[in-house]
């Protein structure tokens, strides 16, 4: 613990910016509209069906690129096969490194350091990724960042990769004296919205689930008081585990569709069956392993309500420890990779607004988990700032 409680030998994150499109999708409306636009509107039974899957989701509204107009404008991305990849990438390789920018230009301004400062830049998409230059290169443009940047691109990794980011960025800022890494998570529906497929109801799942955003992190060692720079969370241990034999249990596939999701219906019992094996996996290796789980504030990927019930169950987290990853999940959906950052932004202003002693929620120490294809587990240990 004694390493853990120096306050300079860790990376901290330094600002949170994020972004969403405009365009929202209420979930209440949302069955009628998709039946409605995908053509489907005389198949009772299984509207029916996804509205209990809606109801359930614990989602009160998505933003999202998708709508109307682009799919009066691309019929084929309201079908379940059509092959409409090349559609779907122009949109979102235009889409997704300006949502990026736009959360990352938010971050920047909370920081305050003029752009030249930033070193390093991590880009993570599974939605936005595969032309070359990359959301990377063109997020490099849109906000004047220096061409000597060094850039790292995680694409095609999962909903995981926000908390990889975290880990990467510090290991970055702890190795790189006088580095600040500019981190940026961007998601988009545009390459898996798609129409019914009348077998495939773990397809009517993922269509209620995900949603549009972006989130980014500035994040560096050695805060410079005299440049106002202010820690807000503290990245202390990371860690990543493998869960043997649940590599079917998510699989996306980039096909002449565009992505196609399929989802097993044990996916969250599979996570929350192995969170306590990687909650102690990650704790032991920060000398930790006492920490009452009750005493630590927690930001958990919402793949889904029922990851999230699970995940609590399976922790014996107290209901409150879950409310901010609740609160986005209400807000925005599943956002793949840059949901853990929404919930770090969401905690961080509900401990100011609740005159809370600490930036998590009055708890020194907590958990930021992502989950993704693999199954993936990806658990950052992080300490909250004083307010
Ligand atoms: C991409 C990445 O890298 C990481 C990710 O985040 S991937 C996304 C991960 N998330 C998921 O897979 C969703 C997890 N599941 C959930 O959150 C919940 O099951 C849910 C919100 C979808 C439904 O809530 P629930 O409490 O389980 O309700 P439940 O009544 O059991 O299910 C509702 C209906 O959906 C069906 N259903 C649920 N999950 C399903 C699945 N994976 N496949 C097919 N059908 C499914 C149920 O059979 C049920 O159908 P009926 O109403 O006809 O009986």
């Amino acid at each position: 613990m004694s390493s853990l409680n120096k306050e300079s030998a860790h990376a901290s994150i330094l600002a949170i910016g994020t972004a969403n499109p405009s365009n929202v999708m209420q979930q209440s409306t949302f069955p009628d509209f998709y039946f409605h636009v995908t053509g489907n509107d005389h198949k009772q039974e299984l509207k029916d069906k996804f509205r209990r899957i809606c109801e359930k989701s614990g989602i009160k509204k998505r933003h999202t690129y998708v709508d109307e107009a682009m799919l009066a404008a691309n019929p084929g991305m309201a079908t379940y096969m059509a092959p409409t990849l090349d559609t779907r990438q122009a949109i979102a390789a235009k889409a997704v490194p300006e949502l990026g920018a736009a959360a990352a230009a938010a971050a920047l301004k909370e920081w305050g350091r003029p752009v030249e400062d930033i070193t390093h830049l991590i880009v993570v998409s599974t939605s936005g990724g595969s032309d070359l230059p990359g959301a990377d290169y063109h997020i490099v443009r849109l906000l004047g960042l220096s061409p000597n940047v060094r850039r790292v691109a995680l694409y095609y990794q999962g909903c995981n990769a926000g908390a990889t980011a975290l880990r990467v960025a510090k290991d970055f800022a702890e190795n790189n004296p006088g580095s600040r890494v500019l981190a940026i998570c961007a998601e988009t529906i545009v390459k898996h919205f798609r129409g019914l497929d009348d077998a495939r109801m773990d397809n009517l799942v993922a269509q209620a689930l995900f949603g549009d955003g972006a989130s980014a992190v500035i994040v560096g060692a050695h805060p410079i008081a005299g440049k106002e720079e202010k820690r807000l969370f503290d990245i202390l241990h990371t860690s990543q585990l493998l869960i043997p034999e649940t590599g079917d249990a998510v699989n996306v596939f980039l096909r002449e569709a565009g992505l196609l999701f399929f989802l097993g219906k044990e996916l969250p019992s599979l996570i929350s069956k192995n969170i306590e094996a990687g909650l102690m996996e990650m704790l032991r290796g920060a000398g930790v392993e006492d920490l009452d789980r009750n005493s630590m504030f927690w930001a958990v990927h919402p793949g889904g309500r029922g990851v999230l019930d699970l995940v609590e169950a399976a922790l014996g987290l107290k209901p409150e420890k879950m409310e901010a990853s609740r609160k986005v999940l209400a807000e925005y959906g599943n956002m793949s990779s840059a949901c853990v950052w929404f919930i770090l932004d969401e905690m961080r202003r509900r401990s100011v607004a609740e005159g809370q002693r600490t930036t998590g929620e009055g708890c020194d120490w907590g958990v930021v988990f992502g989950f993704g294809p693999g199954l993936t587990l990806d658990s950052v240990l992080l300490r909250s700032a004083q307010i």
